[in-house]
């Protein structure tokens, strides 16, 4: 821990959290990666909460903007940590319930070591006095929700208002925590015994190998057993994704969107370490993270590639798309993406999950498509699209969307949906495929 220069030992989480989401926006990258770079040498609780300020002024970072852009002009032209500093300041006024005057005061002692004292003190006081005035229903929600207005028409035109509201707030919580058993490392009942003597509480899911975390003293992915890759924090949802696909143990299985292989090494796990699954990414650096992670795991069976998921070719039996996407399903993990996420950025994304799914279908019998977001168009529009024939899926979760924007998706019932404010987590649309005739 480092003193501060007036003396004091308090540790600045508010000036680590504006160190963090400068880099999140400098560097695009997720704010966990952020805090393990600016505040590793802390310990976790430290961490935990750098984290949380991060997260939960991302999350409402549009409302908390509005105030910020209303009373500074040149808001966007402020240097990064200043910017961010005076977020985070807002985000305690505003939605913490800090009282304004303390918010203000830690604020203007961080930013008076870089001659910005008066800025933000000029600033943070008017702000108090502020109040959100919303032009038009949808700019209303948005403000109050904290998603961005495209979002907002979106979702209400998929779920209905109420369905819409609910998903929103049901992104605004704290995702919950599922522990993945990871068996090629060990047993189920070994890793249940081992969390729940750790103070760690449990309750079952419909995969043995799956369990929910109601409660703990610290947190699972704190303990030793993390580290040595006897279970991961994985998505309920996420987990089903590679039952789906159902691969085993003598299989080829291609997984054409790997990286960091979570799904991979799920699947790995399935097959008993036997067959041979081929890992395709195209970024180097989380193909990276992949070959640490599978090796932490224990996993044997896996080819890594990296390469273009779009074109690579593989005689496989199963092959699995969990494409890239505009995770509109993992807000509550991911809030950045809720701002960064536009429509240049969806028409590419939805031609490569197209090709991926083609070239899948080239190279395999049956393949999963997968993606963690909500939209009709990434989803059944995309398979529409391909001509593959849809296979049936049981649900443990829900059904798909039989028509969107008048266009019918006659095979809704064969897919699977899930979403954070139905099933308790990440909205999901999981699918199997074959070739069509
Ligand atoms: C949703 S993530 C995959 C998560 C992974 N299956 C898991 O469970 O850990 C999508 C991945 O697609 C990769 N990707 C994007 N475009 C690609 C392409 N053209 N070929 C191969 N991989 C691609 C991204 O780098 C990213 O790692």
């Amino acid at each position: 821990m480092s003193a501060r220069s007036d003396g004091s030992n308090v540790i600045p989480t508010q000036e680590i959290a504006a160190k963090v989401l400068a880099e999140v926006e400098r560097s695009r990258i997720s704010v966990k990666s952020a805090v393990q770079k600016l505040a590793g040498g802390f310990d976790y609780k430290v961490r935990g909460s750098v984290h949380a300020y991060s997260v939960e002024t991302l999350k409402r970072l549009n409302a908390i903007d509005y105030f910020l852009k209303s009373t500074l002009k040149k808001f966007d032209g402020l240097d990064p940590f200043t910017r961010n500093l005076l977020r985070i300041a807002v985000y305690e006024m505003k939605y913490k319930g800090v009282h304004p005057a303390l918010a203000t005061d830690s604020a203007v002692r961080i930013a008076r070591e870089r001659g910005k004292a008066s800025l933000v003190n000029a600033v943070l006081r008017k702000v108090e006095k502020l109040d959100i005035q919303a032009e038009g229903r949808l700019k209303e929600l948005s403000l109050t929700y904290f998603h961005p207005e495209w979002f907002v028409k979106y979702a209400i035109e998929l779920l209905g208002e109420d369905g819409a509201l609910k998903l929103m707030k049901a992104n605004l919580r704290n995702p919950p925590t599922y522990v993945r058993v990871n068996e090629l490392k060990g047993s189920v009942e070994s890793v249940r015994e081992y969390l729940e003597k750790n103070g760690v509480i449990l309750e079952e899911t419909f995969l043995d190998e799956v369990f929910r975390v109601k409660g703990y003293e610290k947190h699972p992915a704190s303990l030793d057993w993390h580290s040595e890759g006897k279970y991961v924090i994985q998505d309920l949802a996420s987990c089903f994704v590679s039952h789906a696909l159902n691969p085993s143990p003598g299989d080829v299985v291609i997984d054409l969107a790997a990286a960091p292989g979570m799904k991979t090494a799920h699947m790995a796990m399935l097959m008993q370490n036997e067959g041979r699954i081929v890992a395709v990414d195209n970024s180097p650096s989380r193909v990276r993270r992949m070959r640490s992670k599978l090796k932490q795991l224990g996993v044997k069976n896996v080819e890594i590639k990296l390469g273009d998921g779009c074109v690579f070719e593989c005689e496989a039996d199963k092959a699995l798309v969990d494409a890239p996407c505009s995770s509109t399903g993992n807000y509550a993990s991911q809030p950045n993406v809720k701002w960064t996420f536009d429509e240049r950025k969806f028409r590419a994304t939805m031609k490569v999950q197209r090709k991926m799914i083609a070239n899948a279908l080239r190279n395999a019998d049956e393949v999963v498509y997968a993606t963690c977001s909500i939209t009709f168009e990434e989803n059944e529009e995309n398979l529409l699209k391909t001509g593959a024939k849809i296979l049936p899926l049981p649900s443990p979760f829900g059904r798909g969307v039989r028509e969107f924007r008048g266009v019918l998706f006659r095979d809704w019932e064969k897919v699977v949906r899930s979403f954070p404010h139905l099933h308790d987590t990440a909205g999901f649309f999981i699918s199997k495929l074959t070739r069509d005739g």
